[in-house]
């Protein structure tokens, strides 16, 4: 039986078991760093999920392991609170990052780099007083986000507000519950205390993220306005990007949901509570994060009031335009676009991992064809990653790993808000380019594929759960009366979804590929193997 170790301050204090467990520890003062943190905060991340603790409390790791920083980084959470009280509180803050290499090999290490982690409740005067304390401190560096595409939004796909943003807007700062609304009340605090410079960093996996996220926080800002809840003054102070920067960001390292086959090699490697959790808002998460090796960050260098040395973890800093070429290259046309695909097919075809389909015969071509043959020929080459080597990394090493737990269902989550992105500004290059994306199959199969994972039925016929999406329910509407093995109750139901330019960034039959995707989709509610057909006959 091996000695027992728990995660934890104490936990850690006997290094010997844990060297003898493979795990690498900290090798600076955990309890320092985070009182020295707190005492003056720079950097603060909101959306505390699972890419956050072992990529940027990685990089955050990395940095004080260098001795290159002496602080860590202070975690807020807007939106699902068990994450603070099941996974940080529990744990004293401590990540066990799991690397699992191509070759089966793991590397385990424990990050003391997240020195706080609050809940952002505006109803509790404790937790909402320290934020403001800390908003209010002008070495404050930095705010990141990792809080999911949707997170971002404030309005619904007709332009309306959503009713929790229309709260915040009528609430005013003081009683903000959105990620958007407390992010704008703190920086109100932050003005109102110092008016220092900062910087607010999206690192969520949206198109031009720097600017979603601006526009989002000077649209909440400007209806508080109107309504005299703050002055111009304000508004002046969040639009000059020299006090108020939103840079842009790309991020990319596969981070599947935690599995239940690495808490048990962790347990039985000694460390004890390893179990991974379902929280009542879905986020899936555990103690550990488990992830691939390869990761990619790449930031507008905009920091106004200065930022951590990001570059000494392997962060490239750079311009706007670049951000944007490599945001690009791999969202919309190298690795995104190709993840949906498997995900929306992965779930009609009854896989449970993401590697397991990268050896099906059509669906490896389905992707290899998104990438190399449609992606590839309107990529802007951004010369500080080569999209040749990015893509035949993600085709030939990433994806196919076989020890990444990854799964269809994990990359369905939300679609609805990324299929925009993935796909719309590829047919949108070629619409560009040749007038129209006639010339597009696999993307277009793509699509098609995810109007009939819709349906919730896979190609035997079973019903499946499909994975959380905001826009659930309405999308289900457009699909109502349709029947799989009777062609004939297709009636024309997907035309208001594909000519919906706020899902696909354009309208589809204005991009000439809409009455392709209509007639895929009806070969693939023929019947019981009608989406193999389809897929055979395709590609
Ligand atoms: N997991 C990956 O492989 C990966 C890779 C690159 C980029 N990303 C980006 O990071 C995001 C998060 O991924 P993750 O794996 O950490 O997910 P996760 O589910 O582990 O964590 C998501 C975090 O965002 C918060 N959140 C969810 N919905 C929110 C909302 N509406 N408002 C505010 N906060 C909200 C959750 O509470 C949680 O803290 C992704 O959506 C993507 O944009 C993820
Ligand atoms: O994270 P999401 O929900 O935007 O998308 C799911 C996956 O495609 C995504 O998480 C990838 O794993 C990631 O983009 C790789 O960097």
């Amino acid at each position: 039986m091996e000695d027992i170790m728990k995660l934890s301050i104490n936990g850690i204090k006997n290094t010997t078991d844990w060297e003898k467990a493979g795990i690498k520890l900290p090798s600076y003062d955990v309890e320092k760093v985070a009182e020295d943190t707190k005492k003056s905060p720079v950097w603060v991340h909101f959306g505390i999920g699972n890419i956050f603790r072992i990529f940027i409390g990685g990089i955050a790791d990395s940095l004080l392991e260098q001795g290159v920083s002496d602080k860590g980084i202070t975690c807020v959470e807007t939106f699902d609170f068990d994450v603070v009280d099941k996974i940080y509180k529990p744990f004293d803050n401590l990540v066990m990052a799991v690397t699992l290499k191509e070759d089966g090999n793991t590397e385990k290490k424990v990050l003391g780099s997240l020195t706080e982690a609050i809940k952002a409740q505006s109803y509790s005067q404790k937790e909402w007083e320290r934020l403001k304390e800390i908003f209010a401190d002008p070495g404050l560096q930095m705010v990141s986000f990792t809080i999911t595409e949707k997170g971002y939004a404030l309005k619904d796909s007709k332009g309306e507000f959503f009713s929790f943003i229309r709260e915040d807007i009528d609430n005013g700062p003081e009683k903000a519950t959105s990620a958007m609304a407390v992010t704008a009340a703190l920086l109100y605090e932050r003005f109102k205390a110092c008016k220092a410079p900062i910087a607010v960093v999206s690192m969520d996996n949206c198109s031009h993220n720097g600017e979603k996220l601006r526009n989002s926080i000077t649209e909440m800002v400007s209806e508080w306005n109107k309504k005299g809840f703050v002055g111009n003054d304000f508004v002046d102070y969040v639009n000059n990007e020299e006090l108020v920067s939103f840079p842009w960001s790309m991020i990319d390292k596969i981070t599947p949901r935690p599995a239940d086959s690495v808490a048990k090699a962790l347990e039985e490697a000694g460390v004890e509570d390893m179990s991974p959790v379902i929280t009542s808002k879905k986020t899936y998460i555990a103690p550990f994060v488990n992830a691939e090796g390869p990761q990619y960050l790449v930031i507008e260098d905009r920091f106004p009031n200065g930022r951590p040395q990001l570059e000494k973890a392997g962060v490239f800093m750079t311009d706007r335009q670049t951000v944007n070429k490599v945001e690009r290259m791999k969202v919309t046309t190298c690795l995104n676009p190709l993840h949906t695909a498997l995900a929306v097919y992965g779930c009609l075809l009854g896989y449970n991992l993401i590697a397991d389909e990268m050896k099906d015969k059509e669906l490896s071509e389905l992707v290899r064809r998104i990438g190399l043959s449609e992606g590839m020929p309107v990529v802007i080459n951004p010369e500080i990653i080569s999209p040749q080597k990015f893509v035949d990394e993600v085709l030939n090493v990433r994806i196919p790993n076989p020890f990444m737990p990854d799964t269809p269902q994990r990359i369905a989550t939300d679609t609805s808000q990324k299929v925009g992105i993935r796909y719309g500004e590829t047919i949108k290059s070629y619409v560009a380019k040749d007038g129209s994306a006639k010339e597009l199959i696999a993307i277009p199969l793509a699509i098609a594929g995810w109007c009939r994972y819709l349906l919730g039925i896979d190609d035997n016929g079973e019903s499946f759960e499909l994975s959380p999406d905001p826009m659930a329910d309405e999308l289900k509407k457009h699909l109502s009366g349709i029947k799989i093995g009777d062609i004939s109750s297709y009636t024309g139901q997907l035309k208001n979804l594909l000519s919906n330019a706020n899902i696909f960034g354009i309208n589809l039959y204005e991009a000439g590929i809409g009455d392709k995707i209509e007639e895929m989709f009806v070969e693939e509610i023929a019947g019981k193997g009608a989406i193999r057909n389809t897929l055979k006959k395709y590609l």
